[in-house]
């Protein structure tokens, strides 16, 4: 969901072109090292017949500088909203939070000065020209006339699109349109870029290749980038990784960190009667496993899974249930998402050992 700035008077003011200040003490919690930090932050709506939607409950999120963090979350857990409320696009409910030193309530105008957004929409006018499009945005974000041209040129040249320049937007390819939106947001070189859902609609080869591009930003300007995405293998590359469900924060860490967590592996059996199954694996399993039966076949979480496939095995085909394949995988950051949200964040079913 794009955010939508409507419901704020904030949303509405004009950019300012004026040199942004620091902040003043006591505004906001502010620790140097992070580029974004929130403290109970709370984003409410009004919700139909005077109730009230609670999109962002109570947020507490440090992103350090330079970070490419991973935000991820079930439809409707407030990913947007958050996005919007950090960009100053939307005023907190309550709490706090700090976007490159900035308050976003307090220091609207300066926070929007910091940050690129990347909409889950496009908001390129296909009519116009690659250039065309870019000075609009100078222009908005007031650069300095003699800049143009020159800032221009520094963010098409990273983006593979100085040859296409005179191009009219509806002529380039999708992975070519994001990269444009993307150059696009750096224009006036913001320190933190937030993308929702930058690769949403894009084929494998696209999305690698916005992958590599922010990649390569990353390390040349030191950008920190925010990112929220519905394939866990692009959260994977990233740095660390938060994941909110209805609006709260349920885990925060290193892919690797979130893994570990979860410890075991999943032992996962496709058998001729699952459901008797489940019962002679329940015996033969440790004490206190759950054994699950669902569209993979029966499967349990266990240390050492290699080491139980043989002996879940050999009790299954003693009590005459023939084994069709049988799997162990150590966790994955689906594994994480579903312990924490209760579902899967993938749309199709998972295929043993590829899956939970
Ligand atoms: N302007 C608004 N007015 C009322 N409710 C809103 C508004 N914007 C968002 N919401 C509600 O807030 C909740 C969080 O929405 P949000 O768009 O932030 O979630 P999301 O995680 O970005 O979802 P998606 O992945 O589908 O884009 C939802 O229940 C949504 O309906």
């Amino acid at each position: 969901m794009q955010p939508s700035a409507g419901d704020d008077a904030l949303a509405a003011a004009p950019l300012p072109t004026a040199e942004v200040t620091a902040p003043s003490a006591g505004e906001a919690p502010h620790d140097p090292g992070y580029a974004i930090s929130t403290r109970g932050l709370v984003k409410s709506y009004p919700g139909p017949d005077g109730a009230t939607v609670d999109a962002v409950r109570g947020l507490d999120l440090d992103v350090r500088r330079g970070e490419t963090f991973a935000f991820l979350g079930p439809n409707g857990a407030g990913k947007s909203t958050t996005i919007a409320l950090l960009c100053a696009l939307a005023r907190p409910t309550s709490g706090h939070a700090t976007v490159a030193g900035f308050d976003v309530a307090t220091q609207p105008h300066a926070v929007r000065r910091q940050v690129g957004i990347l909409f889950q929409h496009s908001a390129l006018d296909p009519d116009l020209t690659v250039e065309q499009n870019l000075r609009i945005h100078a222009r908005l974000y007031g650069l300095p006339r003699r800049d143009v041209r020159r800032r221009t040129a520094e963010v098409l040249e990273p983006a593979g699109l100085t040859d296409r320049r005179r191009f009219p937007v509806r002529a380039l390819s999708g992975g070519m349109r994001r990269r444009l939106e993307i150059a696009r947001q750096l224009l006036h070189s913001p320190s933190v870029l937030f993308l929702d859902e930058p690769t949403t609609g894009l084929d494998p080869h696209a999305r690698a290749e916005i992958w590599e591009h922010l990649r390569a930003l990353r390390d040349r300007l030191g950008s920190t980038l925010f990112v929220t995405t519905h394939y866990l293998e692009e959260a994977e590359n990233c740095d660390r990784i938060a994941i909110i469900d209805g609006g709260r924060l349920v885990a925060q860490g290193t892919p690797l960190g979130l893994k570990a967590e979860i410890g075991d592996d999943r032992v996962a059996l496709r058998t001729s009667d699952d459901g008797r199954a489940r019962e002679v694996v329940a015996q033969a399993a440790p004490p206190d496993r759950p054994v699950t039966v669902d569209a993979d076949g029966t499967w349990l979480r266990v240390p050492d899974g290699s080491a139980w496939i043989p002996r879940l095995c050999a009790a299954l085909e003693a009590h005459g249930i023939a084994v069709h394949a049988a799997s162990a995988t150590p966790p994955t950051l689906d594994d994480v998402f579903f312990h924490h949200t209760g579902r899967s964040i993938t749309t199709t079913p998972a295929t043993i050992g590829g899956g939970r």
